[in-house]
């Protein structure tokens, strides 16, 4: 049994707790065999008529099997506010044609057949929108699967969603379909009177749609999802900030998608949820279905677009989870600067005596990684915001790359893979469910989302105070940059404005090996203003609070990609190590050339000669001239930074400039 609860009619001998008590009586019995025997109640044997029965344990009041699963289940109590509840979800998906919601029920539309001759109205609430009914679409009801727990998402993914299979760890393997990465080419941002101060034009990832263009959009998704027979819809929060936090309505058409955003969204508690109102933002993930090519601004069936002033997001041919989790990053680094919060794509943990260190990195660099670590507490590991009181993370939940996981070398990650998590595109064993976690049939980009409280020394709340170390992590495929360098403090503004990494393949759709990148932020993909206004709040808060830069390369040494090999981990995690300890604030250093970077001549449990790239490089010559075309590459990225004047940094601009590599060429 589920639950040992009977529906509220049947009298009270039924409940569990009477049950017990029976149990008792017979273990007390057992020593008088005078009680033992002849006894009528349930839990005793008859022999009035010389037969031994076999029902000494409680019969089942049941009829039929029908009756019995029906008493598994304790139901929910259904009150007005229910009502509340569908009425703003039907004013969410109205359309904007007619202006009215769908007819809503709530509860699960395969319950309804079980349901004839029961009650349906206690189990199943439904509201309809007083209309003269002009379509067909209105006279049907979508029935809303509203913030379901991760037990019901299982049940809707197996029973409805192909791919969708339990895990031997108890995890949920999904496929999201034909995107298997973000498509940052196909995000579109509303431009409009209330955008002038976003960032537009060369570099920025904000591609401009009109208003029309996004209703057109907008009605296509809500179309969608009320053609559906059932919709699931999150209600959640956004940053671990009191003060600052926002509520977020997602609605989907997969269960995999509400369980997704169940575990990577803040989880709202029952109070919360019940005074929860109106949402600050809502998603339309309508991803099975493509936007129309035909539609202006449209260059492929794909479309992720953000309108600002609706506070509304739409998704349309791609069932890519990750959208979500980014376009609501998005939405953070256009609202938290707003109130001078700097929105931060990076994962933050902190040491037992309070501690805490940032790791900024581009996509597979190492911050979720990183910031998971035996020894320190996880506050989050991905998008946080620093404000006046210090650091909060926006999620309630951590999205790891699982590509060659091990229980050896990430045990915490290994252990947070359980039932709840959700684990996309990854290959398993047939019969046993086992997860190959070396297989890159599907994708590289297999991932598992799992609910922040998974890892063991986990903060909550995720919160924490302000940052003592701020290491930016670049996993460098030239193999040229040193695995540690201590940064001064115009140098940590340039290699934050740069965002360098060598992009590990498959987080970007059509991205299938390394290549050298330059993301602003270290996530310029999500940033809205211009790097520089980022840039300067980063500079403000780290002389303010004396946190030290640091650069970690987590890429390559001995060579480049193809011929040298990844740093191996356990020696990037005893150089992280050496920065939460304080020791390498006191060890000494050495200037390297071209990019001027200090680098440690000791670190406790890394060969010394690793610390110097040139030491590990065969061929010295190849060494300088691959040293010289990534400091190259460098300077033509910065060019459009160091020209820029509007940012806010003017004054530092040529300091932070003359921070980068130097050389003739
Ligand atoms: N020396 C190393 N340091 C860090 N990570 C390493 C190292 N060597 C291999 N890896 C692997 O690189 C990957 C780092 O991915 P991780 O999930 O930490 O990326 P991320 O920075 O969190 O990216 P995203 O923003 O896409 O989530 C992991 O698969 C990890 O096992
Ligand atoms: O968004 C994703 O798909 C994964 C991620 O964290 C990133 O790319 O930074
Ligand atoms: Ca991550
Ligand atoms: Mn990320």
């Amino acid at each position: 049994m589920v639950r040992g609860c009977a529906p509220p009619e049947e009298p009270s001998c039924w409940s569990s707790e009477s049950a017990g008590k029976e149990s008792d009586e017979m273990m007390e019995a057992k020593d008088g065999q005078a009680s033992w025997l002849g006894t009528n109640g349930y839990g005793s044997r008859r022999e009035e008529d010389g037969v031994c029965h076999d029902d000494s344990a409680t019969p089942v009041r049941a009829n039929t099997v029908d009756e019995l699963h029906s008493l598994q289940r304790k139901p929910q109590v259904v009150e007005d506010r229910h009502r509340l509840q569908l009425q703003s979800i039907s004013a969410s998906l109205a359309s904007m044609t007619c202006g009215i919601g769908p007819k809503l029920i709530k509860g699960d539309p395969a319950r309804k057949k079980e349901m004839v001759g029961k009650a349906v109205t206690h189990h199943q609430h439904h509201i309809t929108v007083p209309t003269i009914t002009v379509s067909d679409s209105d006279l049907k009801f979508t029935h809303v699967l509203y913030n379901l727990s991760p037990s019901e998402l299982y049940e809707h993914a197996i029973k409805y969603e192909k791919g969708s299979f339990i895990t031997s760890s108890g995890a949920l393997a999904t496929l999201s379909g034909a995107k298997t990465g973000r498509s940052p080419r196909d995000k579109r941002v509303v431009k409009d009177e209330t955008t002038d101060d976003l960032w537009w034009g060369k570099g920025s990832p904000n591609i401009e749609m009109d208003e029309h263009t996004f209703l057109i959009n907008r009605e296509r998704a809500v179309d969608y999802l009320n053609s559906l027979d059932k919709v699931f819809v999150n209600d959640q929060f956004l940053n671990w900030d009191p003060n600052n936090r926002i509520k977020v309505r997602i609605i989907s058409a997969r269960a995999y998608h509400s369980l997704f955003m169940h575990n990577m969204c803040i989880r709202p508690t029952y109070e919360e949820l019940e005074n929860f109102g109106e949402p600050d933002f809502t998603i339309y993930n309508a991803g099975q279905f493509p936007c129309n090519r035909y539609t202006h601004y449209m260059t492929s069936s794909t479309s992720i677009d953000i309108n600002l002033k609706r506070r509304e997001m739409v998704i349309l041919g791609t069932q890519y989870a990750g959208e979500m989790k980014k376009g609501l990053f998005s939405v953070m680094h256009y609202l938290m600067p707003k109130k001078q919060i700097l929105s931060l794509h990076s994962g933050c943990n902190m040491g037992r005596g309070g501690d805490v260190a940032l790791f900024f990195g581009l996509s597979g660099t190492g911050k979720t990684t990183l910031s998971t670590d035996r020894n320190r507490i996880l506050i989050g590991d991905d998008e946080h915001c620093w404000s006046d009181n210090g650091i909060s993370n926006i999620e309630g939940g951590c999205y790891a790359k699982c590509i060659d996981l091990s229980q050896e070398k990430e045990p915490d990650i290994w252990d947070a893979i359980k039932f709840g998590t959700v684990l996309e595109n990854v290959v398993f064993d047939e019969h046993s469910r086992e997860v190959d976690y070396t297989e890159k049939s599907v994708t590289e980009n297999t991932r598992a989302a799992y609910p922040i409280e998974y890892i063991a020394n986990a903060k909550i709340p995720c919160v924490g105070p302000h940052p003592k170390n701020v290491i930016l992590l670049a996993c460098d495929a030239f193999g040229v940059l040193p695995p540690v360098s201590k940064l001064s403090h115009a140098q940590t503004m340039y290699h934050f404005i740069s965002g360098y990494t060598a992009l590990v393949a498959g987080t970007e759709d059509g991205i299938k090996e390394p290549q050298a990148t330059f993301s602003a932020c270290f996530g310029a993909a999500f940033i809205m203003l211009h790097p520089t206004r980022y840039a300067a709040m980063l500079a403000d808060k780290m002389k303010k609070h004396g946190a030290t830069g640091w650069l970690v390369n987590t890429g390559w040494i001995g060579g480049s990609y193809g011929v040298g090999e990844r740093i191996s981990l356990a020696y990037t995690r005893k150089i992280i190590d050496a920065i939460h300890s304080g020791e390498l604030l006191d060890t000494s250093y050495k200037k390297t050339d071209v990019f001027g970077l200090d680098i440690p001549r000791k670190v406790e449990g890394v060969p010394s000669e690793l610390l110097d790239p040139i030491n590990t490089w065969e061929d010295k010559d190849s060494y300088k001239l691959t040293l010289l075309k990534l400091a190259d590459l460098f300077k033509r990225n910065f060019k459009v930074f160091a020209d820029y004047k509007n940012g806010g940094v003017s004054d530092l601009a040529d300091e932070i400039a003359a921070a980068g590599p130097n050389f003739l060429f």
